[in-house]
C-alpha cells in the first residue's frame, strides 16, 4: 500500500473567501493549507494556527507584524498579503528578519480604476443628495436649478500619485473630453495619456476633480489638510481610493459643509469599518462606499493568485512575483 503523501509545506490562510483557484494551486503543489474560519478574522484564531507554517497568505487588513511572525515560529519561509496596498505591514520589521514579503499591486488597477470613475460621477453628479431628496419627499420636478453637479467635460482632472491605478484612469477617461489632465507624484512619469505633471499647490488650485491614488507613507499622511483644502476650487470633487489616512477626515468634513469644495467620494476612510454615525455619513454632498475597490470576482481571483505564486517562488528560491520591498 503506498504511503500517502506527506505535504511539503504548510501555508496558514488567514480568511475563509479566499478564492478557492489559488487554495488549488497551493494544494496542486503539494501544500497543505490550514485556512482560518473566522469572519471578521480572529487574531486569537490566527495565532493558535500559527506555529510551524511554513508561509502565511494574509487575506485582510490587521496588522501583520512582529507578534505575527513570532507566532509562526522560525521555519516561516515566506508571507504574502492580498492586497497591493501594505500600510498594515511592518515592513522595517520584515526587512530586519529578511522574511520575503508579497503583495499584489498591478492586478488592482482595473477594477479599482472603474469604481473610481464611478465616484466622480457619483459625487459630482450628487447622487447622495438626489436619493436623500426622494428619501425626504423634497423632490420637486418644478425646480431647474437643482443639485447641479460637475461634469468631466471640459474640466481640470488631477491625480495625486499616478502610478498603475492613476493611469487606468486616466486611461478610461480617454474620449470623456476633460480639458486637461494634470497629476503630482514624487517622480515625473512621461506625460501618459496627455497628462502634465505639476507642483503639488497647482494640482490643488486647478483641479475640477482631484483623486487621490497614492499609497499611505509617512510622505503622504495627512498630506489633504485644512490649508489643502482652503486650495482646492469650490466646484472640486474630491476622490479618494488610496487610503483614509492620507487625508485628514475632520478637515474634510469642514470642507464639505463649509463648501470649501463641492463633493466627496470615498472608497476608503477612517477608521475602516465606518461607524454608521460617522459625520461624513450625514453629509449630502458625500458619496461613501465600503472599500469595494477590488470586490469583483475576476481581480479577487487574479490577487489571490499572485499571493499564492508569491509563496510558491519562495519555496523554490525564485524571486517573488510581487516582492514587496
Ligand atoms: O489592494 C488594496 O490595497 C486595496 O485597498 C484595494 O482597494
Amino acid at each position: 500500500m503506498a504511503s500517502p503523501t506527506r505535504s511539503l509545506h504548510k501555508v496558514l490562510v488567514s480568511h475563509p473567501h479566499v478564492p478557492k483557484v489559488a487554495l488549488e494551486l497551493l494544494q496542486q503543489r503539494g501544500c497543505e493549507t490550514i485556512v482560518c474560519e473566522s469572519v471578521p478574522p480572529s487574531r486569537a484564531e490566527i495565532i493558535g494556527k500559527l506555529p510551524g507554517v511554513d508561509a502565511i497568505f494574509w487575506a485582510h487588513y490587521q496588522p501583520l507584524n512582529g507578534e505575527i511572525l513570532d507566532a509562526a515560529g522560525k521555519q516561516l519561509k515566506a508571507v504574502s498579503t492580498m492586497s497591493s496596498g501594505i500600510d498594515y505591514v511592518d515592513i522595517a520589521e520584515f526587512k530586519r528578519r529578511q522574511m520575503p514579503l508579497g503583495h499584489t499591486p498591478g492586478i488592482v488597477k482595473n477594477s479599482v480604476a472603474d469604481l473610481t470613475v464611478g465616484l466622480m460621477i457619483s459625487a459630482g453628479r450628487h447622487f447622495q443628495a438626489g436619493r436623500q431628496e426622494i428619501e425626504n419627499s423634497l423632490w420637486r420636478t418644478e425646480r431647474i436649478n437643482r443639485l447641479m453637479g460637475q461634469e468631466v467635460r471640459g474640466s481640470v482632472v488631477g491625480f495625486f500619485g499616478f502610478g498603475g491605478i492613476g493611469q487606468a484612469i486616466a486611461k478610461r477617461l480617454q474620449g470623456w473630453e476633460a480639458a486637461k489632465i494634470i497629476y503630482h507624484t514624487r517622480s515625473t512619469h512621461e506625460n501618459p495619456y496627455g497628462a502634465i505633471h505639476v507642483p503639488f499647490e497647482q494640482l490643488l488650485r486647478e483641479s475640477d476633480f482631484l483623486v487621490v491614488t497614492c499609497p499611505l507613507t509617512a510622505e503622504t499622511r495627512g498630506k489633504f489638510n485644512a490649508d489643502a483644502f482652503k486650495q482646492m476650487k469650490s466646484n472640486c470633487v474630491f476622490v479618494n481610493v488610496g487610503r483614509g489616512g492620507i487625508v485628514v477626515q475632520s478637515a474634510l468634513v469642514d470642507a464639505l459643509k463649509n463648501g470649501e469644495i463641492a463633493a466627496a467620494g470615498l472608497d476608503v476612510m477612517t477608521p475602516e469599518p465606518l461607524p454608521a454615525d460617522d459625520p461624513l455619513m450625514k453629509l449630502p454632498n458625500c458619496v461613501v462606499i465600503p472599500h469595494l475597490g477590488t470586490q469583483t470576482m475576476q481581480t479577487t481571483s487574479e490577487m489571490a493568485l499572485t499571493a499564492a505564486n508569491n509563496i510558491l517562488n519562495a519555496f523554490e528560491g525564485k524571486p517573488m512575483v510581487c516582492p514587496a520591498y
